[in-house]
């Protein structure tokens, strides 16, 4: 395991106005004698951990690694150690954020912001495409929520005029939209809330590794880190892995220490996860330009193609994520049948996962993907939309 992240590409300048909250919210609880701190991995007899059987102990053994000895339970029983923490640090300055807390997953680490985060004085006001995870955060939170029309500046300017009010006001989005591959106009957003008082809130999960210096996101390539409240980066696409971790400042990761519920009650990673999750970001610092750029001449080669043979139904993006409209289920599942008659593994978006009448086929590609490969795509697209057109 590498010792350090290949970092240092981006500081980000830290604009910490607005988080004032946070700070007295752990005031309080600090008052009270209740706030909560990560142990670090003490020496001594374990009567706190969950390994009833000693399994840990025998894991992993002959595995040269620094973290064997953690023994599972929650982090702030007997789950932490240094060395978490210290990839958590790495992390923080990767990304160009003061610090980082892992979640063992996207999901829960958007649930664990949002949910307890905004209180029902709050406002969130949200891009109408943002994923299901941070929906159901919101919804957790109890906070009046207020749905945006997908990156429009001019509608988050009118509901965050009206969503002034006593409570603390969140923007939320994603920077790469998952299910439209399009990108957030997040310069813009960042001015937007700083001139309303909101906080920007922006899940990275479909930028990470693909935008900005070593894969950082778009946050980091805008040098944004100093504008947002939280981002939030998952392993679970562009990297290759599993998990989350939330980004922003010390007082943020105190504050979920203390506040975020799936943070709290859940076991912490394995000795072998922190060992991975390292690899990861060697392997964003080292090879993922080259896969990038091979990336970068699939999508060129998809764009071209769908442009000349798809026309419209295609209209092709810079990104990965590519769509191909086909308005109805039975038809989108059409489509989508033909393809996997031919090999071709594409996913078929239908209603009410998106709004009826924007069904459409989501085209994931690949730095690995050949040309033959897309071309076979293409061929597979235009012969199976002439069939289901006739
Ligand atoms: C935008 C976005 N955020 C969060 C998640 C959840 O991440 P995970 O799969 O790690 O739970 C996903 C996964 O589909 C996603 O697309």
């Amino acid at each position: 395991m590498g010792p350090h992240l290949p970092l240092g590409h981006q500081t980000g300048r830290l604009a910490l106005a607005g988080r004032d909250f946070l700070t007295e919210r752990l005031d309080a609880l600090r008052a009270a004698g209740n706030l909560r701190r990560l142990p670090g991995n003490p020496a001594g007899i374990d009567f706190w951990s969950n390994d009833y059987l000693g399994f840990s102990r025998l894991l992993g053994r002959g595995h040269a690694s620094e973290l064997v000895h953690t023994a599972p339970g929650s982090r702030l029983i007997s789950g932490d150690h240094p060395a978490i923490s210290g990839l958590e640090a790495d992390i923080a300055a990767f990304h160009g954020f003061p610090a980082a807390l892992l979640f063992g997953s996207g999901y829960s680490a958007n649930l664990g912001l949002l949910s307890c985060l905004a209180r029902r004085t709050d406002t969130i006001v949200y891009d109408e495409l943002i994923h299901a995870s941070l929906r159901d955060g919101i919804r957790l939170s109890g906070a009046a929520a207020r749905r945006c029309p997908h990156n429009s500046l001019v509608q988050a300017a009118r509901i965050l005029t009206a969503a002034r009010g006593d409570g603390q006001t969140f923007f939320v989005t994603e920077s790469r939209f998952s299910m439209d591959g399009d990108r957030a106009p997040l310069a813009e957003l960042a001015d937007l809330c700083h001139h309303h008082g909101a906080h920007l809130i922006v899940d990275e999960a479909h930028a990470i590794g693909l935008d900005g210096p070593s894969g950082a996101g778009l946050v980091a390539q805008l040098g944004l880190a100093g504008a947002v409240f939280a981002t939030v980066v998952t392993y679970g696409k562009a990297p290759g892995y599993h998990g989350a971790a939330v980004l922003g400042s010390n007082d943020l990761r105190d504050y979920l220490i203390n506040f975020s519920r799936p943070f709290i009650f859940t076991t912490a990673p394995r000795p072998a996860y922190v060992t991975g999750l390292r690899e990861v970001y060697d392997l964003m610092g080292t090879q993922q330009p080259e896969l990038r750029q091979q990336l970068q001449r699939v999508i060129e080669g998809y764009r071209s193609l769908a442009t000349e043979h798809l026309g419209e139904l295609a209209a092709p993006n810079d990104g990965p994520i590519q769509l191909v409209h086909l308005p109805g289920n039975e038809r989108v599942m059409a489509l989508e049948g033909h393809l996997r008659e031919r090999g071709l593994l594409v996913k078929a978006i239908r209603s009410p996962s998106v709004p009826p009448g924007t069904e459409r086929l989501r085209i994931c590609l690949h730095a690995f993907n050949s040309v033959g490969e897309v071309e076979q795509l293409i061929d597979g697209l235009t012969t199976g939309l002439a069939k289901i057109s006739a």
